[in-house]
């Protein structure tokens, strides 16, 4: 179980817009990460109008919902939101590899940070202990978001 994340640097959020891309798939575990990831931007001071939220079917669709938000709503980062659970099949396993990539290529294409939120999980216990339990995976995905919307910042000056 990997509990070893960074700390928050602290980051004031007020001035960054994020997009956010869930998907839909095991939605009560990926609406729970979503509730996680809101907060803790709230928390950091990022403005409910700054921050744009879309939804899709699953895991597989992140890289296309990344790529739009990056295009159309001009965010200092994206952060992409999933659980992928092992199925019966190989599937779970194709589709975490291909949003991977896809994930990183719409962020070096775009010219913009895209968090990679997507939890790859054995089984339903651990996806539970990482959306539910006393992993908070959403809040470190928050983290690293405005850690890399900090750094863009930074670099473009
Ligand atoms: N099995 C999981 C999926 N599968 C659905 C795919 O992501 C995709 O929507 C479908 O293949 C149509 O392109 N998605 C998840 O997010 N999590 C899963 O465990
Ligand atoms: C339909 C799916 O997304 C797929 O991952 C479901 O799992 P299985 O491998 O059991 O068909």
């Amino acid at each position: 179980m990997s509990l070893d994340a960074p700390q928050l640097l602290s980051i004031d959020g007020s001035p960054f817009t994020v997009g956010i891309a869930a998907a839909r798939f095991n939605a009560r575990l990926t609406d729970a990460l979503l509730e996680q990831v809101v907060k803790q931007l709230h928390d950091a001071g990022v403005k409910k109008k700054n921050l744009h939220v879309v939804r899709v079917p699953g895991s597989n669709e992140l890289p296309v919902a990344a790529q739009l938000l990056a295009a159309r709503r001009k965010p200092d980062v994206v952060i992409a939101l999933g659980v992928l659970i092992r199925g019966g099949t190989i599937h779970y396993e194709l589709i975490a590899e291909s949003a991977t990539s896809g994930l990183q290529r719409v962020a070096l294409d775009a010219k913009v940070p895209v968090i990679n939120g997507v939890v790859v999980a054995e089984n339903l216990k651990q996806a539970e202990e990482r959306c539910l339990g006393k992993i908070n995976r959403g809040g470190e995905f928050a983290n690293s978001a405005l850690e890399m919307a900090a750094l863009k910042k930074s670099l473009s000056q």
